[in-house]
């Protein structure tokens, strides 16, 4: 039997709020019945839900400022009350939620990343709905993702979805922040994320919102190449999540590229920082991008930053473009000693030769 398909909603605090200080209750009983709808017509709802902190904010008697410390603590209390108000709206359709709190150190980890995909998936089997958050309360600033745009499109991975919807407080991403630029216009589909498109993403127009469009275009690049389309959309829209799913709303449409199929390269796409860089040739480039190669000693130029084997590293070329990302055979040392070298002088140049490449295609995603 073929797996239902898996919707990612990332409901931000402006959808969340309706831009006050306060959760708009009777917009996410809208949100819910929507959720419960796509149930029905067969898919599998992942909720990831921002909306801590402004719950936190709403509690609290004496009103406190916006330092992390603050932040966390409000998040501390208003997790809680958000998860059970979630809690409360899904029992009105006899549907459970599981909560999920995450942070980037455990997606960073392969064995915690595939801990938290079977959580995940444990509770699509059971037909429950995941609803995620970042772990504020706890998570320091190294091992943050930051931001629930990003860690949606981690999510998105996580669940093998097939889209995830980016509800916010504008129709898209337009030529400009529509706060500030009149003239502003919404695109809507974008196949190629570059420069030029990252420039027109800003940051969040107010206090409440933590990113802005810059963070839902990174989480959009993160999740097209794992072959998930994304789609951002205003989140008051009546219907929105019903019309997002068929194609019928003002939004902007990101179109996804092939997928990895293996399970290790979609786990190197949901980011696990890397602790160093090779800079390589332009015919190691070539070799990569065009003929599907490993990455060779030959071609490596320079080493950058102290790594060991089995660490992820990107590939750098010539004209300092990330092409690359993969998991490095040898340390940074050993790459220092054996770099520029043909692959059969690695035995002779180092103690212990564990591979002839240096990073394996199969151990390889390209950017
Ligand atoms: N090019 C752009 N198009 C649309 N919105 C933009 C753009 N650049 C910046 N923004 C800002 O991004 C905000 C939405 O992000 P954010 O405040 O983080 O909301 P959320 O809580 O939904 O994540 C908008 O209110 C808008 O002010
Ligand atoms: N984790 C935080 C929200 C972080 C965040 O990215 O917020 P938002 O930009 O409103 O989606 C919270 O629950 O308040």
């Amino acid at each position: 039997m073929q797996r239902p398909h898996v919707v990612v909603v990332k409901l931000g605090t402006s959808v969340l709020t309706g831009g006050t200080d306060k959760l708009d209750k009777a917009h996410m009983v809208e949100l819910v019945r929507q959720c419960c709808e796509l149930k029905k017509q067969g898919y599998q709802v992942v909720l990831v839900s921002s909306g801590a902190v402004a719950a936190g904010r709403e509690q609290l008697i004496t009103p406190c400022g916006r330092s992390l410390i603050e932040k966390q603590m409000l998040a501390a209390i208003g997790q809680g009350h958000l998860i059970h108000t979630w809690q409360s709206l899904f029992a009105l359709y006899g549907i459970n939620v599981g909560q999920m709190l995450l942070t980037r150190a455990d997606v960073e980890d392969r064995e915690r990343y595939l801990n938290a995909r079977d959580t995940l998936n444990a509770l699509l089997a059971h037909n429950v709905v995941p609803i995620i958050n970042e772990n504020d309360a706890v998570a320091t600033t190294e091992i943050k993702v930051g931001d629930n745009d990003n860690l949606s499109a981690l999510v998105a991975i996580l669940a093998n979805a097939e889209k995830l919807l980016l509800l916010t407080d504008q129709e898209g991403l337009f030529t400009g922040d529509p706060r500030s630029d009149v003239n502003a216009t919404l695109i809507n589909e974008v196949s190629h994320i570059n420069d030029e498109l990252r420039e027109l993403a800003g940051g969040s127009g107010t206090s409440l919102g933590t990113g802005g469009m810059a963070t839902k275009l990174q989480a959009a690049d993160i999740a097209r190449r794992a072959g998930v389309e994304v789609i951002i959309a205003k989140g008051a829209g009546k219907n929105v999540i019903l019309n997002c799913m068929a194609d019928k709303l003002p939004g902007t449409r990101f179109l996804k590229l092939t997928a990895p199929k293996d399970g290790r390269k979609k786990w190197l796409l949901a980011g696990p920082k890397s602790s160093g860089q090779l800079v390589i040739d332009d015919g190691a480039s070539l070799a990569l991008q065009e003929r599907g190669a490993s990455l060779l000693a030959k071609g490596v130029r320079a080493v950058r930053g102290q790594f060991e084997r089995g660490d992820v590293i990107e590939v750098i070329s010539s004209e300092g473009q990330c092409i690359a990302k993969g998991l490095v055979n040898f340390n940074h040392q050993e790459i220092d000693t054996i770099k520029g070298c043909h692959s059969s002088q690695i035995a002779q140049l180092l103690v212990f030769a564990p591979s002839s490449e240096v990073i394996h295609r199969d151990d390889m995603i390209l950017l």
